[in-house]
């Protein structure tokens, strides 16, 4: 059975880098519109938080893909289980992520976005593990760069588990 065995990054540092990132987002973007697109499940915490602060225009869409199921290792196959309600020709995307790992799920969605011509596509992740990357791709916000360990917590799951904990644990 996979546990939770210490706590990464505690509810208030969360709540704390969450506020820093909607604000810096809400300069660079200075008065424009922006579409949030929240990758599912993973982000849904994430983009729900960041949203509220960020005062700006805000339009929220959603598009849900799985290359991990429930595994620990990603498949490397990204597929599409639901795509975006609405046409993004024109606009700033900005894709909410809670974790990139080797980087194949953004890379795949980012080329798939790319097509659609959006005004400006960025990524915005709560949290990012550099070391574990096997495509190149730029991230505009991270978060927290974190070690190569298994983590959950903050809509982040391990087989479907822990994505209510209020914190981020490494899984044992
Ligand atoms: O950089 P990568 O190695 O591609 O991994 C990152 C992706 O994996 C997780 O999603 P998952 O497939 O577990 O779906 P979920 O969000 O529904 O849990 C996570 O939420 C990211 O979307
Ligand atoms: O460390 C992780 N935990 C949960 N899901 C993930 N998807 C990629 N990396 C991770
Ligand atoms: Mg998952």
């Amino acid at each position: 059975m996979h546990k939770i065995t210490e706590i990464l990054i505690k509810e208030e540092d969360i709540k704390k880098k969450v506020y820093e990132l909607a604000k810096i987002i809400e300069k660079d973007y200075n008065g424009e519109e922006i579409l949030l697109v929240g990758v599912l499940k993973g982000a849904c915490v994430f983009i729900s938080d960041l949203m509220r602060n960020i005062n700006l225009d805000v339009a929220l869409d959603f598009m849900a893909v799985s290359s991990y199921g429930m595994s620990t290792k990603s498949s490397g196959v990204v597929k599409i289980l639901k795509d975006l309600d609405s046409e993004i020709e024109n606009k700033n995307v900005l894709i909410v992520e809670d974790i990139i790992d080797t980087g194949l799920t953004l890379k795949y969605l980012c080329e798939n976005l790319k097509s659609r011509k959006p005004k400006s596509l960025k990524i915005c992740t709560l949290l990012d593990k550099p070391e574990r990357r096997k495509c190149d791709i730029k991230v505009d916000y991270v978060g927290f760069s974190i070690p190569d360990k298994f983590i959950a917590g903050y809509g982040i799951d391990c087989a479907e588990k822990f994505r209510n904990l209020p914190y981020i644990g490494i899984v044992g």
